[in-house]
């Protein structure tokens, strides 16, 4: 029942999405976002400041943000934090080695004021390489259960292998989600705060009933 209220409440609500894909260097943010956007793999280099695209999915709008990953502009994410809506953060499951930056950047940007509100979309990017982690893995690596104060998805995939469609029907159904879990957090804030309302009123007119006018 909530979900429909939800997906109703995002029907007259067709708003633009900001959407931020996070990660370390080398993870595949690039070639995800223009799979995303051209249902193909494209040539990329290291980004250095940002790539932006918009894209629609089932009438919804998403401004997607690729913020570089390399050291050097860890330092400047924040400042594409404002209005973010959702997070994808991308891991390369082989980089063992750099799971521990990776967990210690998740949470630096989840503590940031700024990304409260935000759902995080986490994916397990490179699933074709031989030997590398499985989401469940990952999952456990990074303590994602942990995570209480911000919807979160965890999803397997891999970017490069041809597999765009796929990969794009995966995405489009975590954001999807992401997007149902959000309307749901919302409209439930909103329907408390109107039950406040309708509370203050009813008192307010018990008390001039009762007390003022007579
Ligand atoms: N094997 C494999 N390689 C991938 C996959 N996704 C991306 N790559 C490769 O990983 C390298 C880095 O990809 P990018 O998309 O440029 O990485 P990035 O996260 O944008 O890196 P920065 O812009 O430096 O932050 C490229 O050579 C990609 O072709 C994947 O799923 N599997
Ligand atoms: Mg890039």
């Amino acid at each position: 029942m909530g979900l429909i209220f939800a997906k109703l409440w995002s029907f007259f609500c067709n708003q633009e999405h900001k959407v931020i894909i996070v990660g370390l260097d080398n993870a595949g943010k690039t070639t995800i976002l223009y799979q995303f956007l051209m249902n193909e793999v494209v040539h990329t280099s290291p980004t250095i400041g940002s790539n932006v695209e918009e894209i629609v999915v089932k009438n919804t709008h998403f401004l997607m943000w690729d913020i570089g990953g390399q050291e050097s502009l860890r330092s400047s994410w924040n400042t594409y934090y404002s209005n973010t809506e959702f997070i994808i953060f991308v891991v390369d499951s082989i980089d063992r080695e750099r799971l521990s930056i990776t967990k210690e950047e998740l949470y630096r940007m989840l503590a940031h004021e700024d990304l409260r509100k935000a759902a995080v979309l986490i994916f397990a990017n490179k699933q074709d390489m031989k030997g590398c982690m499985t989401a469940a893995e990952i999952s456990k690596y990074l303590t994602l259960s942990s995570i209480k104060d911000h919807p979160w998805h965890i999803q397997s995939c891999c970017a490069l292998t041809g597999e765009g469609e796929k990969l794009f029907s995966v995405q489009t159904t975590a954001l999807n989600h992401l997007v149902d879990l959000k309307n749901l957090v919302c409209f439930r804030q909103d329907l408390m705060s109107w039950c406040l309302i309708a509370h203050m009123v009813v008192c307010f007119i018990i008390l001039y009933t009762f007390y003022i006018k007579g």
